[in-house]
C-alpha cells in the first residue's frame, strides 16, 4: 500500500513536473515578432495545422517557385515569408505572378540572334539597330519598374495581413496556453481526487483483505469443527453398531440367563433345604466352637504358666549349670611356619569338657621329657569347632538375658588367641564366621518375634565402650571426644551398673548390629596409633539392654547382656614391656586381677 501511495505520489510529482515543464516550454516558445520574418517554431505549428486543413498549400509552393525564378532582384521578398503565409497571400501573389509572366512572354529578346547581322562597315545600320535595342530595353525596364511597384504595394498589403495573422496566432497561442493551464489545473485536481480515491480504495482493499482473512480462519475453524463433528458422528455410528451387536448378544445372554435363573431357583430350593440342615449343623458346631474357645483360653493360660515354668526351669538349669561357666576354645594354627605345633592337645570327656596337653621338654641331664597337663572346663572347643558350635553353648545365657537376667560373657586370653574373632568375627564376616555379638542379637531378635504371640514387646538398646589404660571411651560416639568426656561408672540400687554419657543405639534389626560393629571398629582404629596393639591392649564391652513388657499379663522384664572382649593377658616377666607398654600391661593386669577377684 505504501508502495502504491509512493508510486502515485511520484507519478503525480512527475506529472506536476511535466506540467511545469510544459509551462516552461510554452514560456520558452519564441513570440512572433512582426518586424522579423516568421520563425521556425511558429511555422512548424502553423504548417502542421495548414497541412491538414488548407488545400492551398500547393498554390503557395507554386508561387514560391515562380517568385524565385522571375523576381530574384527583389530582396525584401523572401522564400520564407511567402512559404509561411496563409492561402490568401498565396492567392494574390499568384495573380501578380501570372500577369508578370504574361508580360515577360510578350517581349522579344534584346539580342536576337535570328535577326540579320549588319556588316561592320555599316555604321549607320548598326547605330539604328542599337537605338532600337535601347528603346526596347527602356520599355522593358519601365515595365519591370512598374511590375516592381505593383509587387511592393502588394507586398505591403500582404505585410499588413501577415501582421494581422501573426496577432491572431499570438492570441491563439495565449488562448491555447490558458486552456492548457486550465486543463493542467483540472488535471491536477482530477489527479488529486484520483490519488485520494486510490488511497481510499487501498484502505478499503486492506480492510476487505483483513475481513477476508477473518472469514478464511472462521471458515477453517468451521471446517475443523465440521470434520470433528463428522468423526464424532462416525464414532457414534460405529458405537451404535457395536451397541446393537452387544444388545443382540445381551438379549441372547438374557435368554440364557433366564434358563440359568430357572436352574438356579431349583438349585436354590435344594440349597435352602441344605442350608437349613447346615444351620442346624452350625448351631451344633457353634456350641462346640464355644467349648473349644474356652479350651483354647485354658490352653493359653496353661501356655503362659508353662512359659513361666520354662523360665523358672531355665533359670534353675542355668543355676545348676553354674552361674559362672568357663569354656575353653583352642584356636587353630594360622601359620605353620611361625606357629609350629609345640604342644599336642587331646580333647575328651562325655561333654567335651576335658583336654590334655602334652609338651616335650629337656631335662637338666639333656634327656627329652614328656609332660602332660589335664584341664577341665564346662566345655572345651577344639580348633575344629565353629562359631556356631560356640554360640550354641552360650545361647541359653542369651535367653536368660531376655528372661530378665544380667548376663556377662567374657573372652579372656593371650594376645592373638582369638578373643576378638570369637566375640565379633573377622574383619569381613560371613554368615559362617560371624561372632557371638551378632549371633546373640540375631537370636534375641528371633525370640522377640516369637514372644509377641504371648503378648511380649521388647525394646533393645546397645552400647559399646572401650577401657584403655583405665579410661572409658564411647565406641559409638565421636572419636574426637576421646579423653575429653569423662565417663563414670554408676552401680545402681537395683544391682544394675551403668556408664554416664554413653551413646545408645536401638537395635531392632540384625542389620543395625552390623552397622554398630563397623562404627565401633572404625572408632577403635581412629583412637589407636596401631590397631592391633590398641585392640590388644584395651577391653571392649558391648552392652545390650533388654526391656520387655507383656500387655496380656502386665509382666515386665529387664535384662542386660554384656559381651566383653578383654585385653590380651601377658605376664609382665614374659612380655618384656617397658615404658608406655609397661604401664599398659600393668593396667591390664590390674583390671584382670580385679575381675578375677570378683569372680
Ligand atoms: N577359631 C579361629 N579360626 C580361625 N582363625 C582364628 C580363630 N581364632 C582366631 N583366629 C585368627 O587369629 C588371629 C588373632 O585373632 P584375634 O585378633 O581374635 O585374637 P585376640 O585374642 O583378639 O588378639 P588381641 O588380644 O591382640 O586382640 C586373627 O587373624 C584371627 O582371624
Amino acid at each position: 500500500m505504501n508502495n502504491s501511495v509512493t508510486n502515485n505520489k511520484s507519478a503525480h510529482a512527475k506529472r506536476r513536473a511535466d506540467s511545469n515543464l510544459g509551462i516552461k516550454r510554452q514560456q520558452q516558445r519564441p513570440r512572433l515578432d512582426m518586424n522579423q520574418a516568421p520563425r521556425i517554431p511558429v511555422r512548424s505549428t502553423l504548417a502542421s495545422r495548414s497541412n491538414h486543413n488548407s488545400p492551398t498549400a500547393s498554390t503557395t509552393e507554386r508561387l514560391s517557385n515562380i517568385s524565385a525564378s522571375s523576381i530574384t532582384s527583389n530582396s525584401r521578398l523572401s522564400n520564407a515569408s511567402i512559404n509561411s503565409n496563409s492561402s490568401r497571400i498565396s492567392a494574390s501573389s499568384s495573380s501578380s505572378t501570372k500577369s508578370m509572366s504574361a508580360t515577360t512572354k510578350a517581349k522579344k529578346p534584346i539580342f536576337d540572334k535570328t535577326k540579320k547581322s549588319i556588316p561592320t562597315w555599316d555604321t549607320k545600320g548598326r547605330l539604328n539597330q542599337l537605338q532600337a535595342q535601347l528603346t526596347e530595353t527602356s520599355e522593358e525596364v519601365n515595365e519591370i519598374e512598374k511590375l516592381q511597384q505593383d509587387l511592393e504595394s502588394s507586398l505591403q498589403s500582404k505585410d499588413g495581413m501577415l501582421r494581422e495573422a501573426m496577432q491572431k496566432v499570438t492570441d491563439l497561442e495565449r488562448t491555447i496556453q490558458e486552456t492548457e493551464e486550465r486543463h493542467q489545473d483540472e488535471l491536477d485536481k482530477i489527479r488529486e481526487r484520483f490519488v485520494s480515491k486510490n488511497r481510499e480504495l487501498i484502505y478499503s482493499n486492506e480492510r476487505r483483505k483483513k475481513q477476508f482473512a477473518g472469514f478464511e480462519s472462521e471458515l477453517s475453524t468451521m471446517e475443523f469443527e465440521y470434520r470433528k463433528t463428522k468423526r464424532t458422528i462416525e464414532d457414534e455410528e460405529r458405537e451404535n453398531t457395536t451397541l446393537k451387536t452387544q444388545k443382540r448378544q445381551v438379549e441372547g445372554s438374557l435368554a440364557e440367563l433366564d434358563a440359568a435363573t430357572r436352574n438356579k431357583r431349583l438349585k436354590k430350593k435344594n440349597l435352602m433345604s441344605e442350608l437349613t440342615a447346615a444351620e442346624e449343623k452350625s448351631e451344633t458346631l457353634s456350641s462346640r466352637i464355644e467349648s473349644k474357645g474356652q479350651y483354647i483360653q485354658e490352653l493359653q493360660r496353661t501356655l503362659l504358666q508353662n512359659e513361666k515354668l520354662r523360665r523358672k526351669d531355665h533359670d534353675k538349669l542355668q543355676e545348676l549349670k553354674g552361674n559362672i561357666r568357663v569354656f575353653c576354645r583352642v584356636r587353630p594354627a594360622i601359620n605353620s611356619k611361625t606357629e609350629p605345633n609345640l604342644i599336642n592337645a587331646r580333647f575328651f570327656g562325655d561333654d567335651n569338657e576335658s583336654m590334655e596337653l602334652t609338651e616335650l621338654t629337656s631335662s637338666t641331664l639333656g634327656r627329652t621329657i614328656t609332660k602332660s597337663h589335664t584341664f577341665t572346663f564346662d566345655r572345651v572347643f577344639s580348633p575344629e569347632a565353629s562359631q556356631k558350635d560356640c554360640f550354641e553353648e552360650i545361647s541359653q545365657l542369651v535367653q536368660s538375658a531376655l528372661d530378665g537376667f544380667n548376663v556377662c560373657i567374657f573372652a579372656y586370653g593371650q594376645t592373638g588367641s582369638g578373643k576378638t574373632f570369637t566375640m565379633q568375627g573377622p574383619t569381613f564376616p560371613t554368615e559362617e564366621t560371624s561372632g557371638m555379638i551378632p549371633r546373640a542379637v540375631q537370636q534375641i531378635y528371633e525370640v522377640v518375634q516369637q514372644l509377641k504371640q504371648f503378648g511380649w514387646e521388647y525394646n533393645m538398646e546397645g552400647q559399646f565402650l572401650e577401657i584403655y589404660n583405665e579410661t572409658i571411651n564411647d565406641l559409638l560416639g565421636n572419636s574426637s571426644n576421646y579423653g575429653r568426656i569423662k565417663h563414670e561408672i554408676h552401680h545402681e540400687k537395683n544391682g544394675k551398673t551403668s556408664v554416664t554419657e554413653m551413646t545408645s543405639v536401638v537395635l531392632d534389626s540384625p542389620s543395625k548390629v552390623k552397622l554398630m560393629l563397623r562404627k565401633a571398629n572404625q572408632n577403635r582404629a581412629t583412637g589407636a596409633t596401631n590397631m592391633n596393639e590398641r585392640s590388644s591392649r584395651s577391653h571392649s564391652v558391648f552392652t545390650l539392654q533388654l526391656t520387655g513388657r507383656n500387655a496380656a499379663t502386665g509382666e515386665t522384664t529387664s535384662g542386660i547382656l554384656n559381651l566383653i572382649d578383654l585385653a590380651g593377658s601377658e605376664r609382665l616377666s614374659m612380655s618384656g614391656s617397658t615404658g608406655d607398654r609397661l604401664r599398659e600391661t600393668q593396667a591390664i593386669n590390674k583390671s584382670l586381677s580385679c575381675l578375677g577377684d570378683k569372680l
